[in-house]
């Protein structure tokens, strides 16, 4: 799809006291992004909580674009839940998602970015993709139904990228990541992702002596998990390697079932009970490895493996998460 792949940028790299936008940077992946453009020296990061600056104030976002000019944005400001928070709270999924990106894309554009990055995810594919999926899977097919909501606005993410480089030879990519974990992920009992869950409900049974602990779902859905600072790595490779038109898968490669990935984080956390499953909650869809050779074809790969980067988030978890 139009601009080749390997379409060379502008270097992002060499200017480390460029100003870089880091929208989101208390969440998951914005903490990873920060921790990894500090480690490479960069000196100018911007950085508003949602508090200082709310991304669905249109106003707000203008104002803050006309006075801080950045040079590069990196959009990992969202509405972020698992299974159980897109499907409680579509119209939030749908409308703060849509405001946020369509916000700070817009402004990005008319206040003199040179380039920006927007992050959506796996779940824009439909819920029957081809396996690995494949970039030129979008669009093809039903959305799974528990995130349609979430999968539409990151579509339309996907889209604006696209239509203001082709409309104003803007540089706008997107990259599409797998199910993510690792240091400042949502640990919430109900609304956060499978693996965060599993990890704070293992060591919640371990440490009250409890027998059993539930798990959602019937076990058999497989997911591929990535580690944020992999993600990182990614997002900071595609921009300055990456200038296509196509967004760009984010994986792995490896997929687990859930019942694998239950019984893992059991086995890294300690807990010596027994796994009970709950089918009366959502299974979600079956499965979602996504085929990343389009990034792999670029020169990227991934580092950390689904063990250690458990027992790395797991000790994150013991020293930074309160009772
Ligand atoms: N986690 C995952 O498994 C995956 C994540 N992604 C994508 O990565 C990106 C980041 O996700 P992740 O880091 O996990 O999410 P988090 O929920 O951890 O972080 C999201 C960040 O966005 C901020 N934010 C939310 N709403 C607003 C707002 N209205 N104004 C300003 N800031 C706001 C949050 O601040 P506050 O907490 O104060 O509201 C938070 O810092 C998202 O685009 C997501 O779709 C893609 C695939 C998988
Ligand atoms: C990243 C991705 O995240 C979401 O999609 P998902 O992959 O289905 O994510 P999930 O991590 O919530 O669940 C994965 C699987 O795990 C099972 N499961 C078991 N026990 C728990 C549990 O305790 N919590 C959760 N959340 N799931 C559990 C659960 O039933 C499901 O089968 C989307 O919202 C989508 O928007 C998106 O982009």
């Amino acid at each position: 799809m139009g601009a080749a792949p390997n379409q060379e940028t502008n270097s992002f790299l060499p200017d480390k006291s460029a100003k870089v936008f880091v929208a989101g940077h208390r969440g998951l992946v914005g903490s990873a992004i920060v921790r990894k453009l500090q480690d490479l020296g960069f000196t100018n990061l911007l950085l508003r909580t949602h508090a200082d600056l709310d991304l669905t104030h249109q106003s707000d976002v203008e104002s803050f674009f006309s006075t801080q000019t950045p040079r590069y944005v990196i959009l990992a400001a969202a509405k972020v839940g698992g299974i159980h928070a897109n499907n409680t709270y579509p119209a939030d999924f749908i409308a703060v998602n849509l405001q946020i990106q369509t916000n700070v894309i817009d402004s990005s554009y008319r206040h003199g970015v040179e380039k920006l990055i927007f992050l959506g995810s796996s779940c824009i594919y439909p819920k029957f993709a081809p396996q690995p999926i494949p970039e030129r899977a979008l669009l093809t097919g039903p959305l799974e139904p528990t995130n349609e909501w979430y999968a539409v606005a990151k579509i339309a993410g996907i889209k604006m990228c696209q239509a203001y480089r082709i409309q104003f030879n803007w540089d706008a990519i997107s990259a599409m990541p797998t199910n993510l974990y690792g240091p400042n992920d949502n640990f919430h009992p109900e609304n956060s992702h499978v693996l965060p869950a599993l990890m704070r409900r293992f060591h919640e049974a371990k440490i009250k002596g409890f027998k059993q602990v539930v798990v959602w779902g019937t076990g058999s859905p497989l997911r591929e998990f990535l580690h944020v600072d992999d993600l990182a790595d990614a997002v900071v490779f595609l921009m300055e390697k990456y200038s296509g038109l196509s967004h760009v898968n984010v994986g792995s490669g490896t997929e687990v079932s859930i019942k694998e990935l239950a019984e893992l984080v059991k086995e890294v956390v300690g807990f010596e009970g027994e796994v009970v499953w709950d089918d009366s909650k959502p299974d979600g869809t079956p499965r979602k490895l996504m085929d990343s050779s389009m990034l792999q074809a670029l020169g990227w790969s991934p580092k950390i493996s689904l063990r250690d980067g458990l027992v790395g988030t797991y000790n994150w978890y013991l020293e930074h998460v309160k009772e």
